[in-house]
């Protein structure tokens, strides 16, 4: 039987709304979404649709300089790509990113086939390339329009089924593709990737791939090899790139990252002895790594963007979006309050 429409379009009132928060309303109304195409279908025509150009996001300047995502409704958004000789079906090419606080459903879609300049002039804002727009966007725009990027790559890069070579079927929300040739679904894939701080109780270490702007130093990082628990990961990680056996490894945070493609950050403190300290980097994997004091960690802290060309050299760190500048952080808040390492 058909559920009444006003059900479909936005998270249902949870009849135990004492003990029933707006946040599990919302994570049960994306569930529904993924698993049901018409009422995905549905809360696409009321929902916000994050526009992207050949995996670039649309991007509006505000009046005070700064850049804020732009986000259409689906009848915002169906004259201008009639207007641009797009039929219909484009819009069912949106991909479902989640549901905002605002009780609406989030997708993202990629316009890439448009003609980019007139997509922008419709629509008031600029396609911008991720790696710019993620470090320019604030607070949680920045992990949406990557999650938004994330899902319509993994779409791009997934039309073909890898045992059969026949094209594969997404559902409407897009959070899986299904090759009825051999029964197979295949859901939106991260690289699990293992990044720590290493301390020596006073100091910690920082490395920098030849790859990294002048300046630059962040954690250790590492793909985690198949097989492996992220502990023994980390291990060999610090071992392979700068020789060292680490131990007392304790968990900070995670988070999805974008470059190179999408990793599943997971973020470590961990340490050594003083006496084992003696770092032997593996210059095919780092160009440099080295121990940090609190006093350069501070300063480097305090650079808040990138020197420029000509600029005097000056040591930086990734920015807050980053996990590393957590663990970078945390490591120091630990040493100013006087306990030792991590
Ligand atoms: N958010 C943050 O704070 C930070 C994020 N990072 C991210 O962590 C990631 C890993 O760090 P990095 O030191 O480069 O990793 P690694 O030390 O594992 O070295 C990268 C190399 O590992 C190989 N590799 C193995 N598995 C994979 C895989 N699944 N995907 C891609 N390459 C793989 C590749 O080698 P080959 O090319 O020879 O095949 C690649 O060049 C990077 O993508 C980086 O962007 C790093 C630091 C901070
Ligand atoms: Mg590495």
């Amino acid at each position: 039987m058909l559920r009444p429409l006003r059900i479909l379009l936005s998270p249902p009132k949870c009849p135990l709304t004492r003990c029933c928060s707006g946040y599990v309303s919302r994570m049960r109304f994306v569930n529904r979404l993924q698993e049901d195409d018409d009422a995905c279908a549905a809360a696409l025509q009321n929902g916000r649709i994050f526009l992207f150009h050949s995996l670039s996001p649309l991007l509006q300047r505000t009046n005070r300089g700064t850049f804020r995502t732009s986000a259409l409704t689906a009848s915002d958004l169906q004259p201008i790509l009639k207007n641009l000789g797009s039929d219909g079906s484009l819009l069912k090419e949106s991909v479902l990113i989640g549901c905002s606080e605002q009780n609406q459903a989030e997708f993202c879609l990629d316009v890439g086939q448009l003609d980019q300049a007139a997509v922008e002039e419709q629509c008031g804002g600029t396609f911008v390339d991720l790696r710019k727009a993620f470090f320019l966007l604030k607070g949680a725009e920045a992990p949406l329009v990557a999650k938004g990027q994330a899902l319509l790559r993994w779409h791009q890069t997934n039309r073909f089924c890898s045992a059969t070579g026949q094209p594969t079927q997404r559902n409407q929300a897009g959070s899986h593709r299904f090759c009825s040739s051999s029964s197979t679904t295949y859901y939106p894939q991260m690289s699990p990737v293992v990044i720590v701080l290493v301390s020596d109780g006073t100091r910690c270490l920082l490395g920098r791939q030849a790859s990294f702007p002048r300046g630059l130093y962040s954690a250790l990082a590492g793909f985690c090899n198949m097989g492996e628990t992220l502990e023994e990961a980390l291990r060999r990680e610090v071992a392979e790139e700068v020789g060292l056996e680490v131990q007392n490894i304790s968990y900070s945070s995670s988070q999805h990252w974008p470059f190179p493609h999408s990793s599943f950050m997971v973020a470590c403190h961990a340490s050594v002895s003083p006496t084992h300290s003696q770092v032997d980097v593996d210059h095919s994997e780092l160009e440099e790594a080295r121990w940090f004091s609190l006093d350069e960690i501070t300063c480097a802290l305090q650079v808040k963007a990138p020197p420029r060309r000509g600029d005097p050299p000056v040591i930086w760190l990734p920015p807050p979006h980053a996990v590393a500048n957590r663990l970078i952080t945390e490591w120091a808040d630990l040493q100013r309050h006087g306990k030792d390492g991590p």
